[in-house]
């Protein structure tokens, strides 16, 4: 078994889409960043590549590397998705945080397991997702940005 830790933050700007867990969120800015700056989802791959002591995302997809200039993140998923399994292990679970005073992320956090557990090739009830606000503390609670945060299990392919 392994244990892995994920953490990510992207800046509240106009004139984005705001994708959260593979999600487009109807609000008034979006994330900014090199790829689809889906704050959640580089959380969980951090959290994954940890387990398996191969770095982080930035590693993995340079965002100097135009191959990956407004990738869409559950793609990005996959890839570490195959990388676990090449490894020899698979999900045990995945729990993670989005950190976000707006907008409400309730209504779309089933779907966004449904998007997670399909990319990790692991069954729903191994990811949850869960989100709070900071009672408008420090910079995602003036809304300037989101963070997100993962755990992940890694259990070997061959245990059940
Ligand atoms: N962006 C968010 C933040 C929170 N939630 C949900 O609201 C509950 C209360 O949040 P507190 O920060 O006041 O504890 C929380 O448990 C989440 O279910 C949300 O949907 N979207
Ligand atoms: C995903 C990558 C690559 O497009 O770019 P960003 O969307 O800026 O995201 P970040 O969380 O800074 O992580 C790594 C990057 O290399």
């Amino acid at each position: 078994m392994k244990i892995g830790i994920g953490y990510d933050v992207h800046k509240l700007v106009e004139n984005r889409k705001l994708i959260i867990g593979g999600v487009e969120i109807i609000f008034e800015k979006g994330l900014e960043g090199h790829s689809d700056a889906d704050v959640l989802i580089h959380a969980i791959m951090d959290s994954i590549l940890g387990a398996m002591g191969k770095g982080d995302i930035g590693c993995l997809f340079p965002d100097t590397d135009d191959a990956y200039k407004g990738a869409n993140s559950r793609v990005l998923l996959r890839t570490v998705t195959d990388l676990m399994t090449k490894s020899g292990f698979k999900i045990g679970n995945v729990d993670s945080v989005i950190i976000a005073q707006k907008p409400k992320m309730m209504p779309h956090i089933e779907k966004m397991k449904r998007n997670i557990a399909e990319d990790l090739e692991t069954d729903i009830s191994n990811v949850n997702i869960k989100a709070t606000t900071t009672e408008h503390l420090g910079f995602e609670g003036r809304g300037e940005g989101i963070a997100a945060q993962s755990v992940c299990l890694l259990v070997n392919k061959e245990n059940h």
